[in-house]
């Protein structure tokens, strides 16, 4: 069947190099499908994913030439609204209503978890998602077009999805929530005109998890190991699943840089993402094992992409710092912020990754040894506890005979971010063990036991 327009007494029909540019419905995008459903004048319209408005509608494509394929899935239409040059015939500038935008299932996917997660649902029945560009580290302007996931091509898509930084192949339907920008795809790999993305286009520009050519942005070749790979359901990632996440990357060696203090609210640090963790402590000097003197009791977690990490989190746009760490706390380790909270007197040290793009602010929570054991208790009825948060533990602070068991064999464990970083710095600035006995405990070797 040949696939017409979806306009009421238009014949379009889409027929190759007849001219005319079929559009995607913005189906799930409510504020978009608000203004197309007006401009075009069609009242109580509940199109399918299949339905199509054809260039006769668009003013500056009216009396264009259609390039000779047309790819009608990868341009997505509200970005076209979007553009002022181009805006739908006798569309008017609406307020816009807020939407009921999930993020939920755009921070699943960037942590690479693999969840079923309810999707909210606009009032015309479709899904929501997130407009805006998914790459993480993106600087491009916000009003770039923006191209959906090729979620029916899976090679194609377990090839964009690492080339954005996601490891494994997720469930379908989260793809259908996110957007890659223009500012990622090489010029070749759209239309100058129509700015529709050709067949098999990859991003290939501006991606911290991409540094080979921008030439080789379109998929060529079928690779059988990465369509073994590939699942729907996640079940056969087992040894993919969060291992090259862009932020959640094992660091390379001192590519966190401590921020002065003095330098905070440079310019230069605002466009990059943020997160704040916390150091939960207690003075401690009961004995353990009535011989190692155990300095404090200093809370940390195994994260469930099995690095240790403090509790925290990315902060929300226009989030404070102080109540974006209070609220991640509460979140997973079910923190009473009544109780406990921290505040901008508590902050210890910032450091930054130029090449993950990433600001990352850390803070200090003081309780008495009676409280902490408290938090132990809470943190395992924390809404993320088994998910993200597989368990709180304590830091052996104290060093064995051997003069390597305990705290430096602690460190040699791996860390997110720069958690290892923060914990030495937390150490010494709150006076807690000495700077020799942390270089000790560093430069500690196994080869001794
Ligand atoms: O404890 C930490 N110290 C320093 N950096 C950290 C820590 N935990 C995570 N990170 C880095 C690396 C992460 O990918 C980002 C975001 O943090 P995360 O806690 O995973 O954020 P959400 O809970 O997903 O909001 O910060």
């Amino acid at each position: 069947m040949v696939q017409t327009c979806s306009v009421p007494n238009c014949d379009s029909k889409l027929i190759k190099d007849n001219g005319i540019i079929f559009y995607r419905i913005p189906l799930h995008n409510s504020k978009s499908f608000e203004r197309w459903s007006k401009a075009l004048e069609i009242e109580n319209w509940t199109p399918t994913e299949n339905c199509v408005v054809c260039s006769k509608h668009f003013q500056k494509y009216s009396d264009q030439t259609s390039p000779s394929e047309v790819s009608f899935t990868d341009l997505l239409c509200g970005s076209v609204l979007n553009d002022s040059k181009r805006k739908i015939c006798s569309m008017n500038n609406n307020k816009r209503k807020s939407n009921n935008l999930d993020h939920t299932n755009t921070k699943r996917l960037q942590k690479g978890i693999k969840k079923t997660i309810p999707i909210t649902l606009n009032k015309y029945g479709t899904r929501n998602f997130e407009q805006g560009c998914f790459v993480q580290t993106c600087q491009a302007p916000k009003d770039l077009p923006l191209y959906r996931f090729p979620y029916n091509n899976k090679h194609l898509l377990h090839i964009w999805s690492k080339r954005i930084g996601l490891s494994t192949l997720y469930d379908l339907e989260l793809y259908l929530d996110i957007t890659i920008c223009k500012n990622h795809f090489h010029e070749d790999c759209y239309d100058k005109n129509s700015l529709q993305l050709k067949p098999n286009a990859i991003p290939s520009i501006n991606l911290i998890d991409y540094l080979g050519p921008p030439e080789n942005c379109f998929s060529t070749t079928t690779n059988s190991e990465e369509i073994s790979m590939m699942t729907s359901n996640g079940d056969h990632t087992w040894g993919w699943l969060g291992s090259t996440e862009q932020f959640g990357r094992i660091s390379e060696l001192n590519e966190f840089i401590e921020i002065p203090k003095s330098q905070l609210q440079d310019e230069k640090y605002a466009c990059f993402a943020q997160a704040a963790h916390c150091f939960i402590y207690a003075e401690n000097s009961k004995k353990v094992f009535n011989i190692y003197h155990p300095r404090a009791t200093i809370l940390m977690q195994l994260r469930y992409d099995g690095y240790f990490g403090f509790p925290g989190g990315l902060i929300d746009a226009n989030e404070d710092i102080v109540n974006a760490v209070n609220r991640e706390m509460a979140e997973e380790i079910n923190l009473n912020t009544d109780l406990h909270s921290v505040t901008n007197d508590d902050h210890v040290i910032s450091h930054w990754s130029e090449k993950k793009k990433l600001v990352l602010h850390f803070y200090k929570l003081k309780v008495t040894m009676a409280e902490l054991i408290e938090i132990e208790k809470r943190a395992l009825l924390a809404q993320d506890y088994g998910s993200e948060v597989l368990g709180t533990v304590r830091i052996p602070l104290y060093t064995l005979g051997d003069h390597y068991r305990g705290f430096p064999v602690f460190l040699k464990h791996n860390f997110i971010g720069c958690s290892r970083e923060q914990l030495i710095a937390a150490l010494s600035i709150l006076n807690i063990m000495k700077p020799e006995e942390i270089k000790l405990a560093l430069s500690a070797n196994s080869i001794n036991i």
